[in-house]
């Protein structure tokens, strides 16, 4: 399937974006380690909480988490401090993301796991065996979701855990957004140093919870925003905490030197919600290290592109494995609109403000990435026409994106 995107002429909207499903799929493993009754609140309706909650609540096997990277890693560690053998399995694409560091550390502590295809990435056999738990080292410098995965298991092994980290510690915003939902459920668990982790044998306790939306999402909105013509603009994102531990949260600050403007404020309900404006650019140049935010960096390399602001982005190591090889993909797609990228050292991208042709009828291919389709709708604003392959995929985090453009004014035509 193809869309064709045409931008709207004014910009007035206010839309309810999706819950986070990095906070979902967290709440809801922890929910089940604490033996709760009462799910969270406002738990995400995207494709990787889906593929969690089936997860946790039917007893198929092999239990198919199609594209969800937090899903795979989070009911490894799961699995392995429950009783049975699973089986965890997924797309082709996830067959191909890395997972020996986390079987690894999880083989270390006693759980049993086997590969059933190829030594080091899913699929997995899982035979529970862990309990112990203890001390143990481990790279912290390919994905935070493989620590994540682990700590959320401590508090129920008898000696509970404590992780060494070496190398440098990528996204780390997400290791304490997993170790504030661990505390949120009554966990012990700190960091003790810059690479050392504590968690103690301290059951969870169940807890009522209400899940925040997702700052990732309104990435998009701060794009669409810093991209329309229309001066008075203004776009309202409803359930978005000032104060949230989602790392992407610094996603406003970000967005300030390139023309969007944050103000935050709460409904009679106590709901918050942030009102975007637009206002003057302040930057000839953008530089960045988004190690701590890797998944708004295609939101700011086709924002920035789009304005003409040249940058300079480091920390995108991880991008390689994530739902697609993302370097790749941004460097092939704006290069159809005529932007040439390039990349460094396999963890930058630059652009130095360079044109070539925009090729007629531009349309992105995607890669099963919802970020792709996301990062690129806005570009309407900029190119009279653009074309998305695959529109679908923005299903993975974000179900409602093209409804809710729609919503905003966007004419969205499928071809
Ligand atoms: O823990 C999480 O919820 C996530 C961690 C990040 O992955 P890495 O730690 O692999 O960078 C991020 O890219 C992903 O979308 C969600
Ligand atoms: C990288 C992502 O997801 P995951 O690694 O959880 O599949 C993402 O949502 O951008």
């Amino acid at each position: 399937m193809q869309i064709r995107l045409t931008a709207p002429p004014h910009l007035r909207h206010k839309t309810i974006l999706p819950a986070s499903k990095s906070i979902s799929n967290r709440a809801l493993i922890i929910h089940a380690l604490a033996g709760g009754k009462d799910l969270p609140e406002n738990v995400s309706d995207c494709d990787d909480t889906f593929v969690m909650v089936r997860a946790l609540t039917q007893t198929d096997d092999p239990i198919n988490i199609m594209a969800a990277g937090t899903a795979m890693r989070f009911l490894s560690a799961y699995w392995s401090v429950n009783e049975g053998t699973h089986t965890l399995t997924g797309t082709a694409r996830m067959k191909q993301r890395p997972i020996g560091i986390l079987v690894n550390a999880l083989r270390t502590l006693g759980a049993q796991i086997e590969y059933v295809e190829t030594e080091g990435y899913p699929p997995l056999r899982i035979s529970g065996g862990l309990h112990e738990g203890g001390r143990l080292s481990l790279p912290g410098d390919v994905s935070s979701q493989y620590i994540s995965a682990l700590l959320m298991i401590g508090p129920v092994l008898r000696k509970g855990l404590e992780l060494e980290l070496t190398g440098q510690v990528i996204s780390r915003p997400y290791i304490d957004l997993t170790l504030k939902l661990m505390k949120d459920f009554g966990a012990q668990a700190e960091w003790t140093d810059e690479q050392h982790i504590k968690v103690e044998p301290q059951p969870y306790r169940p807890t009522p919870y209400y899940i925040e939306n997702d700052w990732s999402a309104a990435s998009y909105w701060y794009e669409i925003m810093a991209l329309t013509p229309d001066k008075d603009a203004e776009i309202i994102l409803t359930g978005l905490f000032a104060d949230s531990a989602q790392g992407d949260s610094a996603v406003h600050g970000l967005f300030e030197p390139i023309g969007v403007h944050t103000e935050f404020f709460c409904d009679d309900d106590g709901m918050p919600f942030v009102k975007l404006t637009k206002h003057p650019i302040a930057t000839e140049r953008l530089e960045y290290d988004f190690v701590n935010q890797p998944d708004l960096a295609q939101t700011f390399v086709v924002t920035c592109a789009m304005l003409g602001i040249p940058f300079r982005f480091t920390g995108l190591q991880s991008l390689k494995i994530k739902e697609t090889d993302r370097i790749s993909a941004l460097i092939r797609e704006l290069e159809k609109l005529g932007y040439p990228l390039h990349e460094a050292c396999g963890s930058e991208l630059f652009w130095d403000g360079q044109r070539t042709e925009v090729r007629p009828h531009p349309a992105i291919d995607t890669y099963e990435d919802h970020r792709m389709a996301m990062a690129f709708a806005p570009c309407c604003f900029a190119v009279p026409e653009i074309y998305i392959n695959h529109p679908q995929v923005v299903s993975k985090s974000y179900p409602h994106y093209w409804d809710h453009l729609k919503e905003a004014g966007f004419e969205i035509t499928a071809l």
